[in-house]
């Protein structure tokens, strides 16, 4: 999908199909489109970024605190996001050791206790090992910094779905 066709979209068409590259926040999309005209993809990207950044803080924990536990009970249950879906599946949440389930339950509890917020991690730029062991670590940090972390990631994800939405065309979609 060319920048053009992507600024040609009526609100409807745009919230439709960019509503969800912020996990569940479709509001951000609904405030960026009257950024438009976007020079390019980037251009779009870097306004998302900025709406995210010009949140108090408290903003950025509810973006976080929109997205589900990574290996969750929501993945089994299939009640996730179709992107959520996929990016946990492909990088094998859906298919832990039962040692492997445990410790990723026993560790997203603990973070969420410590910080108030969930683990987010981009899981397509990881894999199940990564995530295990980030999980483990970040659980140390100190919350401020956690939260600029789990913001980071959510615009790596965001970034991810940016570029599968224009690359396949999804206009076709709606
Ligand atoms: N909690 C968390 O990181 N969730 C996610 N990460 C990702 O890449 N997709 C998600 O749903």
């Amino acid at each position: 999908m060319d920048i053009s066709v992507v600024n040609a979209l009526p609100y409807e068409d745009f919230v439709s199909i960019f509503g969800n590259v912020v996990e569940k926040c479709p509001l951000i999309t609904a405030a960026v489109w009257t950024r438009r005209p976007f020079t390019s993809l980037n251009a779009l990207e870097a306004a998302i970024n900025e709406f995210i950044d010009a949140l108090p803080e408290s903003g950025k924990e509810g973006i976080l605190r929109c997205h589900p536990d990574l290996a969750g009970k929501h993945l089994h249950s299939g009640a996730l996001t179709r992107e959520s879906q996929e990016e946990q599946t492909r990088v094998g949440m859906d298919a832990l050791s039962s040692a492997e389930a445990s410790q990723m339950a026993r560790l997203n509890a603990e973070y969420k206790g410590r910080f108030g917020f969930p683990f987010v991690i981009c899981a397509r730029m990881n894999d199940k090992v990564t995530i295990l062991r980030e999980l483990s670590e970040r659980c140390r940090n100190e919350r401020a910094a956690e939260r600029a972390r789990g913001i980071a990631e959510v615009k790596k994800i965001c970034r991810l779905r940016l570029q599968g939405l224009t690359l396949s065309d999804a206009t076709n979609k709606l």
